[in-house]
């Protein structure tokens, strides 16, 4: 077996001197960058003093039993993981290992509290698991490592020590921090590049480095390594274990790593099938399999060994468990960080920022996102230009012409539409992406989900009234609807309404499914919608009573009042450029759509109402997938038939 030994003096605080020395039998051909990033990381436990001074947590020892899970799909239900315990400690790497599909990602989500509803029981310092407590002392570092692609990497940090730390640090202990985190991390040289610019693994160290600057004790990361080339990956190991040394509880699922990864972590637990083969020291799994006769040569890699013996066949799986007793069984000796057990202190339950602190970072960050990226502004642009002069073009100076007066209603529809779909299909198509950017930062406990959609519902405001006023004012003017103001103002107040109004609609659906589910469900809502609002058209005196409710059941056909009845209320006869106009006369319009009897104010009232709704209905459905809170059967059996689709 190829190792490196690990020369480590364990003290009785919480930090550790260690040191690496490579085994001359290992060799890694390093660039000069990647030296220095390792000289960085190398300097990590001494470096980070100033973290563990100023953000100080306490150590935290996680103990669980009999934890089993199972999920229902439409073939029934399946057990993933069956009645298995383990333990994890204060000041150790420990890898959750097995073959794809054994069920590490499950446990992994488990213990850091990402999934729920599981049997068993996670004792935290011998204390029952309380999460709200918990949450504050843990990170979950996921495998997509989704950053905000247009910050840097130290505004990245910048924010997240403004949200993570609060008022009870001040700008310059933030900064000592910051900068400290990133030095150790090897990101200082890389501060100023965009996240979207970093490479994987300093992608990877960064989602790390956002992570720490609170200091947490315990860090759970979903496959570190996947995807990155060896140095990163050995570059990001050496960092996680040199984190455990100074007291944090480091737990990671991993892929098959190399026989000198592998003897980097303290504990291996592995997993197949459900069940745990293995739970204690790396150092130890060679013997262990050797006692039930699983001799692995010296020539070959643990990790790859005992995977293959479990993939195998079942027998040594079976074997493995027996002996471990699904994990109860601990392969190793217990150390003195091991056998000290503190109750953690219950602090304060709540965000380290204040509601208003937090809308301020978020929507500051938004805003900085946006104006950067200017491709984006700059296609919303053209899209709102090239669409208003083809439009106005198409209905040029139908406003006040008596001879073709449907002409004008059909502009009316022609804007509605428009803002319906530019403003329902942006987060359609978004929303799924930006919600798996805050999936981390929400479970982390960055900010409550109220200040961030608060600060996302606000952010969109003014590109909106900006392009939707250039929209408004370039169809209005082409299309020779009456010069005035106050009639111009009200029927750009309903047209941005009805933006409004359907952006919260496209958030519903971009909150409840996926991008490509989205993209059909969006047209297939708005379909029906759109028909209500204009049934009637030319026989509006005789639109049945029930068709009455479906209407009003339709935003779009308030949007759609609001625009014509400014228009057409009070004015005098149009225009008349044929012999005969029968509908010269305003008033008979409104009578042949079925408006005669309609108030401007009332449809306001009512694309309010039903922007309050969407918005609403787009919050919880949000709140439920990103904490999976299936206490309500009906939300759970929607939430299943979500997750199905
Ligand atoms: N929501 C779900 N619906 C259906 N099956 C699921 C669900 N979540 C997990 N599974 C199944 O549970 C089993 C364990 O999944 P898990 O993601 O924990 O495996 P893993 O060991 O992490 O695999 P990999 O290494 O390939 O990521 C797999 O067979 C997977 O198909």
């Amino acid at each position: 077996m190829t190792t490196i030994p690990i020369i480590c003096q364990t003290t009785e605080s919480d930090e550790a001197n260690c040191s690496l020395v490579p085994d001359n039998s290992v060799r890694f051909h390093h660039s000069k960058d990647d030296v220095n990033t390792t000289e960085a990381l190398l300097q990590t436990e001494s470096s980070l003093k100033a973290l563990n001074r100023i953000a100080k947590k306490p150590p935290v020892n996680i103990i669980f039993s009999d934890i089993g899970y199972s999920i229902r799909s439409y073939t029934g239900q399946r057990r993933i993981l069956h009645n298995i315990s383990g333990e994890f400690y204060s000041g150790e790497l420990s890898c959750i290992l097995g073959p794809s599909g054994a069920g590490k990602s499950t446990l992994l989500n488990i213990l850091s509290g990402l999934t729920n509803g599981f049997d068993g029981c996670i004792n935290v310092n011998g204390y029952e698991r309380d999460m709200r407590s918990f949450k504050k002392l843990s990170c979950y570092i996921m495998q997509d490592d989704l950053l905000q692609p247009r910050l840097t990497a130290l505004e990245s940090m910048q924010i997240a020590a403004d949200l993570k730390l609060g008022t009870n640090f001040n700008k310059a202990d933030k900064e000592i921090i910051v900068t400290e985190v990133l030095q150790c991390l090897g990101l200082w040289q890389h501060r100023h590049t965009k996240c979207e610019q970093l490479s994987g693994g300093q992608c990877k160290r960064l989602s790390i480095a956002l992570e720490l600057v609170n200091n947490p004790p315990v860090i759970f990361l979903d496959e570190p390594t996947t995807g990155l080339d060896i140095v990163s990956t050995r570059q990001i190991v050496v960092l996680l274990r040199l984190l455990s040394r100074q007291g944090r509880t480091i737990i990671c699922t991993a892929h098959q790593p190399s026989a000198s990864l592998f003897a980097l972590f303290d504990n291996a637990y592995i997993v197949s099938n459900g069940s745990c083969c293995y739970q204690g020291s790396t150092a130890l799994l060679v013997p262990f399999l050797a006692e039930i006769g699983y001799v692995c040569p010296t020539t070959h890699n643990p990790a790859d060994f005992v995977i293959e013996a479990i993939i195998g066949g079942t027998t040594a799986a079976q074997q493995m468990s027996n002996l471990c007793k699904n994990g109860k069984i601990y392969n190793g000796t217990h150390t003195t960080s091991r056998l000290r057990i503190n109750k953690i202190q219950t602090e304060k339950i709540g965000f380290p920022t204040s509601f208003t602190t937090q809308f301020v970072i978020l929507i500051k960050r938004m805003y900085i996102q946006t104006k950067r990226n200017s491709i984006n502004l700059f296609i919303q642009l053209m899209h709102h230009l090239i669409c208003a002069l083809s439009l106005g073009g198409i209905f040029y100076m139908v406003g006040n012409e008596g001879s073709t007066p449907m002409a004008n209603y059909k502009f009316f529809l022609s804007v509605l539409v428009f803002f319906v779909y530019t403003h329902s299909m942006t987060p359609i198509l978004l929303f799924p992406m930006e919600i798996r950017m805050i999936r981390r930062e929400y479970f982390n406990h960055w900010y409550g989900l109220k200040a961030f959609y608060a600060a996302r519902t606000c952010s969109t405001v003014p590109s909106m009234l900006t392009f939707g006023m250039l929209y408004v004012s370039i169809v209005y003017f082409l299309s020779g609807q009456l010069l005035e103001w106050d009639r111009f103002i009200l029927f750009a107040i309903g047209a941005l309404l009805t933006g409004f109004c359907s952006e919260g609609l496209g958030l519903i659906i971009g909150s409840a499914f996926n991008v490509t589910n989205g993209s059909i469900v969006g047209p297939a809502t708005i379909s029906p919608l759109l028909m209500l609002c204009c049934y009637g058209m030319g026989f509006g005196s005789f639109i049945e009573p029930l068709m009455k409710v479906l209407m009003s059941m339709s935003y779009l056909r308030y949007g759609l009042t609001a625009f014509t009845l400014p228009l057409y209320q009070n004015r005098t006869l149009m225009e008349c450029n044929a012999d005969v106009c029968p509908y010269a006369d305003p008033a008979i319009i409104l009578r042949d759509v079925g408006m005669a009897s309609d108030i401007y104010s009332l449809q306001i009232f009512g694309l309010i109402m039903f922007t309050t709704f969407h918005r609403v209905i787009a919050y919880f459905i949000l709140r439920h997938r990103l904490t999976g809170d299936n206490s309500n059967k009906f939300i759970a059996q929607i939430n299943k038939f979500l997750k199905c689709s």
